[in-house]
C-alpha cells in the first residue's frame, strides 16, 4: 500500500480521499527540516503548500518518493530539478484557488483605495477620524496587470465589472485572448506610465524576480499604488519602502513577502501599506479544492500511473493510464535490451529513436518514449526512470527522435527501439501479445520471437551446424538449465541470433567459455 506524508496544513478532506483510495497517509504539518529529513524515507508521496520546503536535500533523503503534490500553484518552494533527477513527479492544482486569490487581490485594491484596514483600526480605538481617511474612486481608473494567467484573466474580468481600464503586460499573452478579456496588451513601460494601481500575478522566475525594481518603481505614475498577491521577490521591498516614504507612491498592498514567514519588515510601519500574510488562497472553498485535487492527483500517480498537472512530466488520463501501461512496460523492456546491447558493445551514443507502428501510434505517444528512453539509458546510467530520462539525454547531448509508420506490417502493434552510437545503430522491436504480455519480435532486423525473462542470454553467431549443439553442452556442463531457447537468422549461411532464457544469472566463467566457442562472435548477458 503506497504511503502519503501531509507536511503542511491541508484541509482535511485531502487525508479522507487517501484513506478512502487505500493509501496509507500520515498528517504531520510544521516539521523542521530536519525533522521531516529524519522520517522521509519510507513515503511514496509528499503533499505540500508553500510553507514546506523541499529541497535537493530532503528529496536525497526519500528514496522511495515518486511524487510531491503541491496543493496550490506556485511551486517555488519545490527544487523540480532535483525532483526530475531522482524520478520524483512534481504536480501542482492549477486552478482550484485562482478565483479566492484574484478576489484576495481586488479586496486589497479596494483597501488600499479607501484605507479600510487603517480607518478600522483608527474607528475601533475610538477616533472618528471622519476626515482623514479620504479615498479614491476605483470606476475610470487604469489597473495594470504584470501577468495574465489564470488568475490575472479573473482580476482582468473583475476589474472590468467595476469600469476600469485594464492594461496587461505578458509576453505569452495573445492579442485575441486580450480582446476576449476586454483588456489592451501593452509593453512593460506603457503599463507603468499609465496605471493607477498595478496588481502582479506571474510566477517568480529568474525573469520576473524584481519586475518591479528601483527603476521600474520610478517609472510608476506619482500617486499610483502597487498590490502583489503573487510571489514576494517579484517587487524590491526596499525601493518600494522609498517610493512610498518619499511620496511618490500613494499605497501598497502585499500578501506575500520576500522572506516568509514575515514577522518584522520598514514597511509594516508605513501607514499606507496593507499587509495579510499569504492568505490569497486562503479561503475554504480553495483550499477545499485544492486538497481534493491534490489527493486524487496524486492518488491516481501512485495506484494507476495517471498523470496530471504534472510540471515535470507528460500528462496521462486516467482513461489513458490501464491501455498505456502495458505498452509503457513494453517500451521499457525494449529500451532495456538496447540500451544492454549498446553497453555491451561500447561507443558514445548520438541518438535514440523510438518507431511506432500500428494501434500504438495513436496512442498517447509521449510517456512510451520517456518509458523507451528510462529503459535505454538505465543500463548506462544507473537511476533513470520516464520523469528524468527525457532530461538525461537531453544533458548528454542525445537527440531523440520519434517516428510513427503509417504501414500495417505483420503486428497490430509494433514498437522499435534504435539506439544509435557512433560505432553502430542496434534496434530491438517488440508487440504486445493479448493486449498485455511483452514480446521481443525482432533484433537489429532479424525476426525472433521471445518473451522477456529476467535472465537471459543473447549469442550472435555464424549460421553454421554444430553450434546449438556445442552451446548447449557448455550450459548443460556447467549445471544450467535453459528455459527457452529462440534462434533467428538474417540469410542462410549468414548472421545469425540465439536468445536463451536462464533460470539465473550466467556465471563469469560459464560465459567466457561461451565466448570462445567457435562460430560465436559475442554473447551478452542480459537483465530485465
Ligand atoms: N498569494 C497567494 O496565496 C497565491 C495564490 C495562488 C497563486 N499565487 C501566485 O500567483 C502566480 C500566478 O498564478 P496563475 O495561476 O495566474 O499562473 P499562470 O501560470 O496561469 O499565469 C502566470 C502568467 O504570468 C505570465 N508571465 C510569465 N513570465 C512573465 C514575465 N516575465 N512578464 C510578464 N508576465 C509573465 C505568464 O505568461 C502567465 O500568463 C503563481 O505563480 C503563484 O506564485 C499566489
Ligand atoms: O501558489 C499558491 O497556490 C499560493 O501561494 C498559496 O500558497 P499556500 O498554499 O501556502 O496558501
Amino acid at each position: 500500500m503506497p504511503r502519503v506524508l501531509i507536511s503542511d496544513k491541508l484541509s482535511p478532506a485531502a487525508v479522507e480521499i487517501f484513506r478512502r483510495r487505500g493509501i496509507e497517509v500520515d498528517l504531520k504539518p510544521g516539521l523542521s527540516p530536519a525533522e521531516l529529513r529524519a522520517i522521509i524515507a519510507p513515503y511514496d508521496g509528499l503533499a505540500v503548500r508553500s510553507a514546506t520546503k523541499v529541497t535537493r536535500e530532503l528529496i536525497e533523503a526519500a528514496p522511495n518518493l515518486k511524487v510531491v503534490g503541491r496543493a496550490g500553484i506556485g511551486v517555488d518552494n519545490v527544487d523540480v530539478t532535483s525532483a526530475t533527477a531522482h524520478g520524483v513527479v512534481v504536480m501542482n492544482t492549477p486552478y482550484g484557488n485562482a478565483i479566492t486569490t484574484a478576489e484576495h487581490a481586488i479586496a486589497m485594491m479596494f483597501a488600499l483605495a479607501r484605507q479600510i484596514p487603517e480607518a478600522s483600526t483608527s474607528t475601533k480605538a475610538g477616533r472618528w477620524e471622519k476626515n482623514r481617511f479620504m479615498g479614491v474612486e476605483l470606476f475610470g481608473k487604469t489597473l495594470g496587470l504584470i501577468g495574465c494567467g489564470n488568475i490575472g484573466s479573473i482580476v482582468a474580468d473583475r476589474a472590468v465589472g467595476l469600469h476600469m481600464k485594464v492594461v496587461a503586460y505578458d509576453p505569452f499573452l495573445s492579442e485575441r485572448r486580450a480582446v476576449e478579456l476586454g483588456v489592451e496588451k501593452v509593453a512593460l513601460d506603457v503599463l507603468l506610465e499609465r496605471a493607477d494601481f498595478v496588481t502582479l500575478h506571474t510566477p517568480l522566475t529568474e525573469q520576473t524576480r524584481n519586475i518591479l525594481s528601483r527603476e521600474n518603481l520610478a517609472r510608476l505614475k506619482r500617486g499610483a499604488r502597487v498590490i502583489n498577491c503573487a510571489r514576494g521577490g517579484l517587487v524590491d521591498e526596499a525601493a518600494l519602502h522609498d517610493a512610498l516614504t518619499s511620496g511618490h507612491l500613494a499605497g501598497a498592498a502585499l500578501d506575500v513577502f520576500e522572506t516568509e514567514p514575515a514577522t518584522e519588515s520598514p514597511l509594516f510601519a508605513l501607514e499606507n501599506v496593507v499587509c495579510t500574510p499569504h492568505l490569497g488562497a486562503a479561503t475554504a472553498e480553495a483550499q477545499e479544492n485544492v486538497a481534493l485535487q491534490v489527493a486524487d492527483q496524486m492518488a491516481d500517480y501512485l495506484l494507476s500511473g495517471a498523470v496530471s498537472n504534472a510540471i515535470n512530466m507528460p500528462s496521462v488520463t486516467a482513461e489513458e493510464a490501464p491501455r498505456l501501461k502495458p505498452y509503457m512496460a513494453l517500451a521499457q523492456l525494449l529500451g532495456a535490451m538496447a540500451g544492454q546491447l549498446t553497453v555491451a558493445r561500447g561507443g558514445v551514443i548520438r541518438a535514440i529513436r523510438v518507431e511506432y507502428e500500428g494501434h500504438v501510434a495513436e496512442l498517447n505517444r509521449r510517456p512510451l518514449t520517456a518509458a523507451a528512453l528510462a529503459g535505454t539509458l538505465a543500463p548506462l546510467m544507473g537511476a533513470v526512470n520516464m520523469v528524468n530520462a527525457p532530461v538525461v539525454a537531453k544533458e548528454r547531448g542525445i537527440e531523440v527522435a520519434e517516428t510513427v509508420h503509417e504501414r500495417r506490417g505483420d503486428y497490430a502493434s509494433l514498437l522499435r527501439v534504435t539506439m544509435v552510437t557512433d560505432r553502430d545503430e542496434k534496434s530491438v522491436a517488440g508487440t504486445l501479445v493479448g493486449e498485455a504480455r511483452p514480446r521481443l519480435v525482432e533484433i537489429k532486423g532479424i525476426a525472433v520471437e521471445a518473451d522477456f525473462a529476467p535472465d537471459m542470454l543473447y549469442v550472435t553467431n555464424q549460421d553454421r551446424p554444430g553450434f546449438i549443439g556445442r552451446f548447449g553442452m557448455v550450459l548443460a556442463n556447467a549445471g544450467i538449465n535453459i528455459a527457452t531457447f529462440h534462434l533467428g537468422r538474417a540469410a542462410q549461411g549468414g548472421d545469425a541470433i540465439c536468445l536463451v532464457s536462464l533460470d539465473g544469472p550466467i556465471p563469469e566463467s560459464v560465459l567466457a567459455e561461451v565466448r570462445t566457442l567457435p562460430l560465436v562472435v559475442q554473447a551478452t548477458p542480459l537483465r530485465f
